[in-house]
């Protein structure tokens, strides 16, 4: 199957690139940017010096139509609403990385993007490409709107316990941590190193676009509207997410029954990794890879369960889950092109 990246000069963008060239079922075919048109995509990284050869071009939804089957959006939000509708009208297949047709309600867009939604029509035909628990509507789908990178770590962590309703939804609190490619490659003074380096930043607290996403997905598991506390931290590192995440448990199970419950739900999906009691997982061992790891603590003083998830923010936060869900849409392997080990140290 032949592909397009529409930027594919981004962080994102150039982790598909690595991903789909090593995916046994995909050719890359068309690399599109929006200000490095013309230039080849090894002049501005020279780390795919004799990989690929391929030009950046400008966006044509014609010249992809007749040249791929597949494209993925790793563009900035705002972007997708205007340029993949286009693309759906000519049949293209079409995952988006970006937030732009995530969220169902298109005023919660509005509010938490500042900007205006996408068309309401076009919301509707997103499916929400959380592989591991959308498994069944993403199969055979022809359009998904990739999860965000805290999403995934945090809707993976609580997916067991909330449709188990052994939490209390509105005890919520996500403590999340990410890496620096988090927000992408463009210039900014938030990102330069003196800003970064030896220091911990919260950022965006209760204004963060990702809080009206964790809720409207952990509704549609328990059936139940809750409001979630959602706490974002900038750390001094290239890729890798973490997130803590607390609630209040509803049922008496043994600290065995937790892990039982998290393992079982877990069996058929190949990237998620509980971990045994007392192993709590480390960004560092997943770095590289498609896995969610996930480590579990209860604490029958206060009748807290804490989570501790951990991602690739670039690969299972990204690139790496929008490859997932091409794998589930075709019925491939779920793991073609996607059998990394993390690397270590
Ligand atoms: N980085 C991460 O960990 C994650 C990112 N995402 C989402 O994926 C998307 C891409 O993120 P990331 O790779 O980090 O972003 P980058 O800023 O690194 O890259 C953005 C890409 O989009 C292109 N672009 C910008 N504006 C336009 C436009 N108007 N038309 C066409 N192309 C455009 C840029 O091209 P040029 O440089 O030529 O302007 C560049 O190739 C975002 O929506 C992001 O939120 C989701 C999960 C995790
Ligand atoms: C470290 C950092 O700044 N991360 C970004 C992640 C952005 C992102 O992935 O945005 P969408 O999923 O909404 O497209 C942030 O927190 O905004």
């Amino acid at each position: 199957m032949k592909a397009g990246i529409v930027g594919a000069n981004g962080y994102s963008g150039v982790e598909l690139i690595r991903l789909l060239l090593n995916h046994p079922y995909i050719e890359l075919e068309m690399l599109v940017s929006h200000s490095t048109n013309g230039q080849k995509i090894q002049d501005i990284y020279p780390h795919l010096t004799g990989v690929l050869n391929h030009e950046l071009e400008p966006f044509d939804a014609n010249e992809l139509a007749k040249r791929v089957e597949v494209v993925f959006f790793a563009t900035p939000a705002g972007v997708s609403k205007t340029l993949l509708p286009e693309c759906l009208d000519k049949g293209l297949l079409c995952i988006d990385l970006s937030g732009d047709f995530r969220l169902k309600t298109p005023e919660e867009y509005e509010k938490w993007y500042h900007q205006a939604p996408a068309e309401a029509a076009r919301l509707e035909t997103a499916v929400y490409g959380l592989a591991e628990i959308n498994h069944k509507q993403i199969e055979g789908a022809q359009f998904i709107a990739n999860p965000g990178c805290y999403p995934t770590a945090s809707l993976l962590g609580l997916a067991p316990a909330v449709k188990d309703g052994a939490i209390d939804l509105s005890t919520v609190i996500i403590d999340g941590k990410s890496g620096v490619t988090g927000s992408g490659r463009k210039a900014s003074i938030g990102n330069l190193y003196a800003e970064v380096n030896d220091s911990v930043k919260a950022y965006k607290l209760g204004a963060h676009q990702h809080t009206p996403e964790i809720e409207q997905e952990l509704a549609a598991m328990s059936g139940e509207k809750s409001a979630i506390t959602f706490s974002t931290h900038l750390i001094p590192m290239s890729r890798g997410l973490m997130c803590t995440i607390y609630a209040t448990i509803t049922k008496g199970y043994s600290e065995r029954e937790w892990l039982d419950l998290y393992q079982s739900f877990y069996e058929k999906s190949p990237f998620v990794r509980i971990r045994p009691q007392g192993n709590w997982p480390a960004t560092k061992e997943v770095v590289g890879s498609n896995f969610c790891d996930i480590g579990l603590s209860v604490d029958g003083r206060t009748r807290r369960l804490t989570v501790v998830s951990v991602i690739d923010n670039v690969i299972k936060g990204a690139a790496g889950q929008a490859i997932q869900n091409l794998n589930i849409i075709k019925g491939w392997d779920e793991k073609a092109g996607l059998s990394l080990t993390p690397v270590y140290p």
